[in-house]
């Protein structure tokens, strides 16, 4: 394959890559890097193109003008990189690194012999190749913040490689003067080559890891609830279900917030959700001390699973959530504030759905009783 085939096919897949990432920019659970990196990959798409017929016209401009592009495309790229892992580079630094390389490569250009020659080569693999230490300085913070992902290993390996290729091809070029002569051929196409599969690489990384990233999000909220940061009661009856599979012997506790309509007319909506996510934080912090599971099952409505053998007594773990929830109604309303609860052990039903509607019968007799003046 001729070398200009291979550049304009390393164009026609930065393109591509470029258009999905442009197209994921509207995606409300995309990353914001999403657009500096079609935008980064777009300018090199269209370098290429232009280099390509630059080789094709023998034009000299238009391979200065091509080069100065990839040069912006690749400093893109860091910016893109350095946006998705937050590498703390600031933005200044990327743009007096690209301003810097096309000043250097531009004095070259015009102070070379025309035409593709060595001192060309070395001057644009080492320029190339710094940017792409950028991106394997930010690409590398990634795997750090992401170990579990093979997608940013995936772009750290391909930013690497490309990086030492670009040396090489510089240094070759330095230490053979015939270089451009007896190897150009050859060796170029196998650089561009190289470009190619690292243009392939970089884009499956990055989509991949988007992809990755936003069907995490998706999950999440599929089973948090908004509100209050614990689990939604779809999610609370999954995992309860998984422990009654493990035959993991426990305790449901259906709790309801007692004359959590008075606090809302009262003080307002927002004092209301104020106090529906402090009595969350209060469950989350149950959940995590004693291995159990707290969701929020409706407005006012929660379930706490306890497992049957806890450090210290049901009860107790029950005493100090209704001594939070006076103290903090005590904070946010100025009174106390209390809860009824209904509750249904594992071992008196054989599904979740036995257990939560077992525990709620209870509750609607504990608020009955309230009610009633008898507690
Ligand atoms: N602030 C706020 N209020 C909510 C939310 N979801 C439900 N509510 C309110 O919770 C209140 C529940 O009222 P009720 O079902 O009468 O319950 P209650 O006043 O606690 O009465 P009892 O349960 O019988 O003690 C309603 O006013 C709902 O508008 C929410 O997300 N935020």
């Amino acid at each position: 394959m001729d070398i200009i085939t291979i550049i304009i096919l390393t164009g026609i897949t930065n393109l591509t890559f470029a258009l999905y990432s442009w197209q994921q920019v509207r995606n409300p659970e995309s990353h914001l890097a999403c657009k500096d990196w079609a935008q980064a990959h777009g300018v090199k798409a269209v370098s290429f193109f232009i280099y390509a017929i630059a080789l094709y016209t023998f034009s000299d401009d238009l391979r200065w003008f091509a080069n100065i592009l990839i040069l912006l495309g690749c400093w893109a790229e860091a910016r893109a990189y350095n946006k998705l892992a937050d590498a703390g580079i600031k933005l200044f630094h990327l743009v007096l690194g690209f301003m810097l390389a096309s000043a250097i490569f531009s004095y070259m250009h015009f102070n070379s012999a025309p035409g593709p020659n060595n001192t060309m080569i070395v001057t644009a693999s080492y320029l190339i190749a710094v940017s792409f230490l950028v991106n394997v300085f930010a690409l590398y913070k990634l795997t750090r913040q992401h170990s579990g992902s093979v997608f940013p290993k995936v772009l750290l390996i391909v930013n690497v490689f490309i990086m030492m290729l670009c040396l090489i091809r510089g240094t070759l070029a330095i230490e053979n003067p015939d270089y451009i002569i007896t190897q150009a051929l050859f060796s170029n196409q196998l650089f561009m080559f190289a470009t190619f599969i690292s243009a392939l690489g970089n884009g499956i990384g990055f989509i991949g890891f988007l992809k990755e990233r936003s069907d995490e999000k998706l999950q999440m909220r599929a089973n948090v609830d908004y509100l209050t940061g614990i689990h939604n009661r779809q999610h609370f009856e999954l995992l309860t279900k998984e422990k009654l599979v493990a035959r993991e012997p426990f305790t449901l506790y259906f709790m309801d917030i007692d004359k959590f309509k008075s606090v809302n007319d009262r003080f307002g909506h927002s004092t209301g959700d104020l106090v529906l996510r402090e009595f969350s934080k209060a469950l989350l912090q149950i959940e995590n001390r004693f291995n159990g599971v707290a969701g929020r099952l409706g407005g006012e409505e929660f379930g706490l699973v306890l497992p049957e053998q806890t450090p210290i007594s049901h009860e107790r773990i029950l005493a100090e959530l209704r001594s939070e929830i006076a103290a903090q109604g005590e904070q946010y309303i100025g009174e106390p504030m209390s809860f009824s609860c209904g509750a249904c052990s594992s071992r008196d039903a054989g599904t979740v759905h036995d257990i939560m509607r077992k525990a709620d019968v209870l509750l609607y007799k504990a608020k009955d009783a309230l009610y009633a003046g008898e507690i």
